[in-house]
């Protein structure tokens, strides 16, 4: 063991190294990051309300025809045969389960409702007119000529049949597919399992309360990776600080059991930047060092030797300017974490440059962008240790060397909400 002038362990000269080689390219490290997730998680039954950000592990099918009868979409009256009609009845709630209806006769009906067997149509309160004289209904929206069969009536299996697929296995539930399967009559989903995150933030020189202060700065990456990660679908089971320790270091990732352990700083060559040695001592295998990317091309990624129980391990190494983090979790560990979790990867979202985006002259930049009315402009405060313009924007563009002009296409890489 060595050991530095401040008393910390170091690692042996030989382990101690930066990247060695070439950067990857930017689509090439997130490609090779799905690659790197195997199959995904096993799947498990959850009842609707846990299930939100899980990936489905089977197709959403429908348990029921929807609308599951005919169903009035106004309210109004129900109308069977051609008008004038006789109104007859006590009228039909949602939820009800009206009666047959004779042809010439008229029942009021609310929205929702079962629509009468024998009724064909729905007459709106607002076209119904009753003759004083004779009490019968007639129609008054268009003037002479019979209300059309099927006019404001939702029919059963309008938009499916029951034991139809509605959403392919892979799909993220949204809030909008938990509304679906409710409706089409499941309890509980069919989802994978979310992998879980482990972070681990190196550097003896963050706090972690109060303003930066003798040559300490704030964590700002505890606070902000946590929800980034879960939003790309991880479960996160914890976050630790440490030191700027080789030993430490080296004990931390072989003792995390997480599928996905997430480091942030460490990543370079300075002289406590232990990561690189960390992981050779843990006989990781680096399968990503360093990408054609600005900020954060000190990132890595690294396959683990399987944890306690046989589960395969993976690291994600985060550079510590705060914006090259980012850079590093939606170049690496997003794309890892969705693929694990059984999501399907969406398509990339393209949008146009409002103004020219400038690149870097080799390597992709990743760029915080806002909206505009004619496409997305960049935000000032872009540096790799700045969080301000990324906390203005909409997404991050993806700008290829050399830059975007006005009016070209870009792709957008998504910034996480609330
Ligand atoms: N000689 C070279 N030096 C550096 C290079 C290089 O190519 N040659 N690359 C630079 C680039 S680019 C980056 S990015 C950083 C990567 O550094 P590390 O991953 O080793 O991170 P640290 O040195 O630990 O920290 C860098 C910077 O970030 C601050 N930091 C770290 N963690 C946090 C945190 N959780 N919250 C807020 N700020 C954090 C840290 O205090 C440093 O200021 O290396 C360059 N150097
Ligand atoms: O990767 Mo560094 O991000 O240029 O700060």
């Amino acid at each position: 063991m060595t050991v530095t002038p401040l008393g910390r362990e170091a690692p042996p000269d030989e382990a101690r190294r930066g990247h060695g080689g070439h950067a990857m390219a930017w689509h090439r490290a997130r490609a090779t990051a799905r690659a790197a997730a195997g199959p995904p998680r096993p799947a498990g039954s959850l009842p609707l309300a846990e299930a939100l950000g899980h990936a489905l592990a089977e197709p959403l099918t429908a348990l029921t025809a929807l609308p599951a009868f005919d169903t009035s979409a106004m309210d109004g009256w129900a109308v069977a045969g051609p008008g004038p009609w006789k109104p007859s009845g006590e009228g039909v709630l949602a939820g009800g389960q009206p009666g047959r209806l004779a042809p010439g006769t008229a029942v009021p009906i609310a929205t929702g409702a079962r629509l009468p067997s024998g009724a064909r149509a729905v007459l709106r309160r607002e076209h119904a007119e009753t003759d004083a004289a004779t009490g019968l209904l007639h129609d008054r929206s268009a003037g002479p000529g019979p209300v059309a069969s099927g006019r404001d009536v939702r029919p059963c299996g309008q938009e499916c049949r029951a034991g139809e697929a509605l959403l392919p296995a892979g799909t993220t539930v949204t809030p909008a597919v938990l509304g679906l399967a409710a409706a089409a009559g499941h309890d509980r989903l069919a989802v994978h399992r979310r992998p879980t995150v482990e972070l681990l933030v190196l550097g003896d020189e963050l706090l972690e309360e109060g303003p930066p202060r003798h040559g300490r700065v704030r964590d700002a990456l505890g606070p902000l990776l946590p929800p980034w990660l879960r939003h790309g679908g991880a479960e996160f089971v914890g976050r630790r600080l440490v030191p700027d320790d080789f030993g430490r270091l080296r004990a931390a990732v072989r003792d995390c059991s997480a599928d996905v352990v997430v480091t942030t700083g460490s990543t370079a060559a300075g002289p406590v930047d232990f990561l690189h040695a960390a992981l050779g001592a843990a006989d990781a295998r680096l399968l990503v060092d360093s990408v054609a990317v600005r900020p954060g091309h000190p990132m890595l990624l690294a396959a683990l030797p399987p944890g306690a129980d046989g589960r395969p391990r993976r690291l994600v190494g985060l550079p510590g300017n705060p914006l090259a983090a980012v850079a590093g979790a939606v170049t690496l560990a997003v794309p890892l974490l969705r693929r694990l979790g059984g999501h399907t990867d969406a398509e990339p979202l393209r949008t146009t440059a409002a103004t020219a985006l400038p690149g870097h002259p080799r390597d992709t930049r990743l760029l915080p962008v806002r909206r505009t009315g004619h496409g997305v402009a960049p935000l000032p405060f872009d540096g790799p240790a700045m969080l301000r313009g990324l906390c203005l924007a909409d997404g991050l563009a993806v700008v290829p060397p050399g830059g975007v002009d006005a009016g070209a296409s870009v792709e957008i890489l998504e910034v996480p909400g609330p």
